[in-house]
Parts: C-alpha cells; structure tokens; sequence
C-alpha cells in the first residue's frame, strides 16, 4: 500500500485521522483539499508532506497564489516546501514536467527510505535489540516505508528485533493510533508506554537505542522532531543510550543554522483539552500545544540519512 500516489489525474491518499479503525483513501482534485487534508493531519509526516506538496503544484495547474497557500500549509517540516520547490521549479515548462517532477519525488522517497533502513540496521549493533520511538516515522509518514520505522521494518526483517516500545504520542496520538497499527501489520512484537514512561523506561536499561525522525534538521545538527523527542535525548543522554535521528537529506535545511530559528508549530488548545472531541479538562482550561520540540545536536549519537552517517 502507498500511503500518497497520483491516481488518474488526482492525489491519493490514506485519510490517517481515521486509523486504526478504518483504513480510508481520500481522492484530492484541488489544492484547497490538500490544504485542508495537511492542515487536519490526514496526510502527515516530513517524507509524506514533501510528497503531498510536489503532487500539489500539480493541482495548483500554475497558479501561484495556490502554491504559495500550500508550501505555508504546516510550517515545521522542512520538506513540505522543499517538495513544493521540486516541482513548482518546472512551473514554466508546463504541467507534464511538473507532473514528471513530483512523480521523481515520490520514487525518491520510496528508494530513500529503504537506503535509510539499511544504513540504519547497519549502524545498529546487537541481535536481539529494543528499539524507543516517538510519533510514528512508518509508511504512513512517507510513501512506502518510513525513517525510523523503516529501519525497525529493516531490523524485523534480519531477524534483529526484540520488541519496540512505543510513545503514545499526546496530544494527537499517532503513537497510539498509527505505529501500534503499522508494528501489527509488520508482525514486530511491541509495547505501547505513556509518553511520561519513556525517560524512566531508558533509565531502567530497558531499551538499546532510541530511534526518531526528524521534520527540520538545522545546519548545525539540532532536530525538530514530534513534542517528546527532546525529553527523551535527554533521558537516553543519562542512561547511555544512542539516541539516532532517521531522516532523508531533503530534512536536512542548509539555510537553518541552529534549533533557534526553526519555526514550531503551535496547533492551539482544542487538540490538549479534549482527546477525539471528548473534553478531559475543565471547560475554559487554557493549554499550550507546541507541535513539535528540537533536540541539540550534542545530544544527538548520529543523524542516518539516505546518504550518510552524520554524527553532529
Ligand atoms: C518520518 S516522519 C518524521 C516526523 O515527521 C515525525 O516524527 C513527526 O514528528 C510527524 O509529526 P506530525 O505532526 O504527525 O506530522
């Protein structure tokens, strides 16, 4: 299954907000609904969003004003407006080329994605190992494969995976909902944990590496990845535990020097006070609801891309 394709003159995509109960393909004709399907998180995810922008300028048939509205749709992950900038360069030369333009990328993250797992099973050393991970960095995240969940498809497929632990993911759950949903699907044994369990679980020696993805690595190193993921570079930092970013080099943002600049995404107080429509808090609670969190980069054991090993 793709989680993002062209199919007959329209993007296709798994609607993620109704995993794992239901496993729904939305058909988009226009940028407005791609728009809409990014800003709602049905299509999400660093890898998925460069794939969604470039099919967008598609739609976008030229029209500037569109593209501009969707390469501003999340701020965050780096390749929603580098997948964007892939196909809107061919704007001039119409819309066979940009077509032929966003198809590249979408082939390029799905040969990306195996290279990472590879690079990254490579790096790993152990048989028998047990993997933290945060958000969900699987297939739903790209086209085919994920980063960091990729390289537990990789290590699952040698042979080399004892069980991952997985973090629910607060406040939109896609631990919860979409890693559990992939792990089953990959036959890979796993535990779903509270966020809060992660740093005491890496503390009680419990877990060999922590593997994340990333939605802007800065040119220094620094990562902004899923709220949580600094927490636990922290948590793996004391108990000694490689803490691996999983990201293709399009995460990678050259014009970004440090964590400082990278804007965060702040999804308003709906999504903290109640889970799925169903209020937890007081009415008229306030919240903060940062989307997403940068780890430094002297935290970082080493960033696996489709390229290299960087060690920041
Ligand atoms: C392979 S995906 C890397 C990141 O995009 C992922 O970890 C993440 O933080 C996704 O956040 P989301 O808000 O669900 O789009």
């Amino acid at each position: 299954m793709r989680t993002i394709d062209w199919v007959d003159g329209a993007v296709e995509l798994v609607d993620q907000t109704l995993l794992p109960d239901k496993c729904v393909m939305l058909r988009i004709h226009s940028v407005a609904e791609l728009v809409d399907a990014i800003r709602r998180l049905a299509v999400r995810g660093a890898p998925a969003l460069g794939v969604a922008g470039a099919l967008g300028v598609v739609l976008a048939d030229g029209d500037s004003a569109q593209i501009a509205e969707l390469r501003a749709a999340r701020p965050t992950a780096v390749n929603l407006a580098w997948g964007v900038d892939q196909a809107a360069t061919y704007v001039p030369r119409g819309r066979e080329a940009v077509l032929a333009a966003a198809l590249r990328v979408r082939d390029d993250d799905i040969a990306a994605c195996r290279a990472m797992g590879e690079r990254g099973a490579d790096l790993l050393e152990g048989d028998r190992l047990r993997i933290m991970t945060v958000c969900n960095t699987g297939g739903l995240a790209a086209v085919e494969r994920g980063t960091a969940l990729g390289v537990v498809q990789t290590l699952h497929e040698r042979g080399r995976l004892a069980e991952v632990l997985a973090l629910e993911t607060r406040p939109l759950l896609q631990g919860a909902r979409l890693t559990t949903w992939e792990l089953a699907r990959m036959g890979a044994p796993h535990f779903l944990i509270a966020d809060s369990a992660g740093p005491y679980l890496l503390a009680k020696g419990g877990v060999d590496a922590v593997l994340i993805g990333a939605d802007r690595i800065a040119a220094n190193g620094d990562t902004a990845n899923k709220i949580g993921s600094y927490a636990l570079a922290l948590g793996a930092e004391r108990a000694g535990v490689p803490f691996i970013v999983v990201a293709p080099e399009s995460t990678i943002d050259q014009n970004t020097p440090s964590g400082d600049q990278i804007e965060i995404e702040d999804r308003g107080a709906d999504e903290v006070v109640a889970i799925r429509g169903v209020r937890l808090a007081p009415e008229g609670t306030r919240a903060l609801n940062p989307a997403f969190d940068v780890t430094p980069h002297d935290l970082i054991s080493a960033i696996v891309t489709d390229q290299r090993v960087i060690r920041p």
